[in-house]
This record gives structure tokens, C-alpha cells and sequence, in this order.
């Protein structure tokens, strides 16, 4: 089995060298607990695989899944860059000390003020439309400035609908066909283009699909470069890499699919006759995913037409089983001895009839006051999380070598209105 779950000797969950059961008693539930370790063993196992067959390589890490400070403060200490799509990532980067050629900002749908703030803020900008480029060009001077451009490789995957990024119906990048054009007419703009980037979506296990990314991505650049005339300083192939959830899925073999995708990297660098551009890849989940799991406290057992066992958090809490049917992995922190005895529902605390962790679940007995840690919840866990049903948000805690901080406070009531106001007449 591929999932990270180590156990103590006291049969609990281990977490980085710290006790699960430790942690509750501390910190309470909901609570996410991040591995500092696994984060870092996890970006230098990525980075390694691929600089090891081309060093001119850099990680761009998809900070949408997981903008915890701490977890990006650790990525930055590993000298990994930013993809950013939204000028709050920007923000906080730059605030953590990432400088803007670091962070490569990829926005969908963005507004005039929102360019000038990404620009201003010396990230490089990866327009995703002829739209934004005609726009840039007004509000900021374009002579030399160094811009990319997501293109649309017409391949796409992910482990739902909703996490496809590439093909017909995709919104994103701009259509290889017209990329020559869009690329001249940044030129005669006076920018000066020297990025291309591609994305096809998230959670991907299969091989395959990169693969033809990459060849239908270097198609396009190739033709750019021939046509156009751009020299590429970088060619960016996005994220996307899945990590196993269920027992059964097993990690992609890391060291072959770089060796596999750098070779016809190269071969479509040479066909094109297109020096040597930095290789640039965007994971989030495959660097974080893995290293934090949610504790819930089970409050109710219920048996009823079904057996319901319910937890302290809810899909404000975690959205993927919710939202996209998403398997995370699910085990009793306090007896991780105990052995499987039934089938149940693992049900949360908000007032919708979907709002489950699992259905069916095979698991041992389970009762009230028992931990249940919610694996692999590190990417789009704490990210996608809301106040739905007026919840304050989980806190978070950071596990260093062992050793727990606190790294986000629970939220209290009053966190839930701080923003509000009440006209005069009301009052
Ligand atoms: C542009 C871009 N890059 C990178 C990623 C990271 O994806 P993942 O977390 O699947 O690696 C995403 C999310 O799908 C994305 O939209
Ligand atoms: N939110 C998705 C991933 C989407 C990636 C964003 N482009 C998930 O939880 O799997």
C-alpha cells in the first residue's frame, strides 16, 4: 500500500514523529495536521527526478492547494518558486519572501486592476487570453517586459470533470492554432514573450495523458519559436501529478516519468532546433497532499436504516468526498490495531444529506470519543474549507521532527461576523 500511514507503539497514528492522540489532547478537533518531513522529502524526491535528466529544471508549487504560511515558508526554504493564479497568493508569496521571479502568476478571468497588481509586484505574468494581453498592454508599459502564454495542448485529464483543464471544453489558455499569432502580436506590442505554458488538469495517475501534453505543448512552442521567432527561456507543463488515495492506487513510478517525458522533451527541443529552455513543472498535491491529515472527534454512533458514524467537521471542512466523490482514506488514530468489522457511513456535522466523508465505508468498530484521521488532506483541504452553517475554520498544526506548534488558530464565534456591519437603521 502506498498511502503514508506509519504507526507508534502504542497502536495510534503516527504524524511526523508526533502522537495523534497527543495532538487532540492538545490542539482539539477539527485540527490539520502538516508534516514539515514530508513536505520536504516530497518537493526534493520531485525535484530530484527531474533535475537528475535535466538540470535545468525549476518547481513552480501550485500554492492553490495548501497557502498555509508555514507550508509555503518551507517550500521556500527548499528554493522552490510559485504558480500563483490570484493576486492574494501573490500577496502572500511576495509577504513570505518569495521575489517576483519566482512566482509565475497564471490568472483566468482577471481584471485590469488585478494585471497592474501582479505586475507591480514583479511577478512574471502568464497570460491566458488575447483579452488580457490587449489589456496589459494598455495599462502597463509593454517594451521588454518578459510574459508567457498558457496555451490549450488539447489534452486533458484529472480525477473528475471538474478538474479537467485542457481541450475543447476548457476555458483556459489560448488555442494552439492561433498561438503564432497571439505570439506576434505581443511582440508588436512590444513585449517580449518568452514563456509557454500548459496545464491539463489535476489528479493524475496515468502517465499517458502527460505525455501527450508535453508532445502537443512542444508542437505549439516549436511552431512558435519557427514562426514567430520567440526563443523560449522556459517551457512551463504545468501540475497535475495525482498521489494515491485509496489502498489500492499506487504512486507513479516518479524517476521513470521524468526520465520518459525529458527525453521527448529534448527530442522536441532538438526537431525544433530550440536551444535549451528551463524546464518548469507546477505541482501542488504531489508536494503536499500527502503530508497532512484532519482529526475529527466521532460525537455520535447511530444506527438507523443505515449505520452513521458522525464527526465534529463537516464538508466546511474538507469539500473533496462532497464535492467531487473524492476517496480519502480513513482510519481510528487511537486503535490503528483495531480490525475491520463492518460497513458504515462517516457522516459530518453540516445540515445537508451530502455532506459525508464516506458511504460504505469498511472499518472497525468505531465509538463515540474515538479520533478518526482523515488521510491525504494536505492539498485543496484547508484551501476549499468556509464557514457553511456558521462552523469557525479548523486550525492547523505543524509537526516538526515530532514536535507540535500551533501554525492557525481555530477560528472563534466572533471570527464569523468580524466583517459585517450592521446599517444604523438596524441597530
Ligand atoms: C495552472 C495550474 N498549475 C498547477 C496546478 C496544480 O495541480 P496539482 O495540484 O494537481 O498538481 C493547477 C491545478 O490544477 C493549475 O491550475
Ligand atoms: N480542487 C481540486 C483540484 C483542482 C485543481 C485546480 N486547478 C481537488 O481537490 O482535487
Amino acid at each position: 500500500m502506498d498511502l503514508n500511514i506509519k504507526v507508534n507503539d502504542k497502536n495510534h497514528l503516527d504524524i511526523g514523529g508526533a502522537d495523534a492522540c497527543d495532538i487532540v489532547e492538545e490542539f482539539g478537533t477539527p485540527t490539520y495536521v502538516i508534516d514539515e518531513n514530508r513536505i520536504r522529502d516530497n518537493y526534493n524526491r520531485f525535484y530530484n527526478a527531474f533535475s537528475k535528466y535535466y538540470p535545468d529544471f525549476k518547481v513552480f508549487y501550485a500554492c492553490k492547494a495548501n497557502t498555509n504560511l508555514a507550508v509555503m515558508k518551507i517550500l521556500e526554504s527548499e528554493g522552490c518558486c510559485i504558480d500563483a493564479v490570484s493576486p492574494g497568493e501573490v500577496h502572500i508569496s511576495k509577504m513570505l519572501g518569495f521575489s517576483g521571479d519566482r512566482i509565475l502568476f497564471t490568472g483566468n478571468n482577471i481584471t485590469n486592476d488585478e494585471l497592474k497588481f501582479v505586475h507591480d509586484e514583479g511577478a512574471v505574468l502568464n497570460i491566458d487570453s488575447v483579452s488580457a494581453l490587449k489589456r496589459l498592454a494598455k495599462i502597463v508599459d509593454p517594451e521588454g517586459l518578459k510574459i508567457s502564454f498558457r496555451v490549450n495542448p488539447m489534452v486533458g485529464a484529472g480525477h473528475h470533470d471538474h478538474c479537467i483543464t485542457g481541450g475543447v471544453m476548457s476555458k483556459f489558455g489560448i488555442m494552439g492554432l492561433e498561438a503564432v499569432e497571439v505570439y506576434s502580436l505581443a511582440k508588436k506590442l512590444g513585449f517580449t514573450p518568452v514563456g509557454m505554458h500548459s496545464h491539463i488538469g489535476s489528479g493524475i495517475l496515468d502517465p499517458e495523458p502527460f505525455k501527450l501534453a508535453i508532445e502537443s505543448t512542444m508542437d505549439i512552442a516549436g511552431k512558435v519559436h519557427q514562426e514567430a521567432g520567440i526563443d523560449f527561456e522556459f517551457v512551463d507543463f504545468g501540475g497535475g501529478v495525482g498521489i494515491p488515495y485509496t489502498p489500492d492506487e499506487k504512486l507513479l513510478d516518479l524517476d521513470k516519468f521524468a526520465e520518459i517525458n525529458i527525453a521527448l522533451f529534448k527530442e522536441k527541443l532538438e526537431e525544433f532546433d530550440m536551444a535549451t529552455p528551463t524546464m518548469y513543472l507546477e505541482p501542488g498535491r504531489y508536494l503536499v497532499g500527502d503530508a497532512s491529515v484532519l482529526l475529527v472527534s466521532v460525537n455520535s454512533v447511530k444506527e438507523s436504516y443505515r449505520k452513521f458514524i458522525g464527526v465534529d467537521a463537516g464538508f466546511h471542512t474538507l469539500l473533496r468526498p462532497a464535492m467531487y466523490d473524492s476517496y480519502h482514506h480513513i482510519v481510528v488514530a487511537n486503535r490503528m490495531d483495531a480490525p475491520i468489522t463492518q460497513k458504515v457511513d462517516i457522516a459530518g456535522n453540516v445540515c445537508e444529506s451530502g455532506d459525508l466523508f464516506a458511504r460504505d465505508r469498511l472499518m472497525p468498530d468505531v465509538e463515540e470519543n474515538d479520533v478518526l484521521a482523515i488521510l491525504n488532506a494536505g492539498a485543496y483541504g484547508f484551501t476549499m474549507s468556509s464557514n457553511y452553517n456558521s462552523r469557525p475554520l479548523a486550525s492547523e498544526v505543524l509537526i516538526t521532527d515530532g514536535e507540535a506548534n500551533l501554525v492557525r488558530e481555530r477560528e472563534r464565534f466572533e471570527d464569523l461576523y468580524d466583517k459585517q456591519i450592521i446599517p444604523s437603521h438596524l441597530k
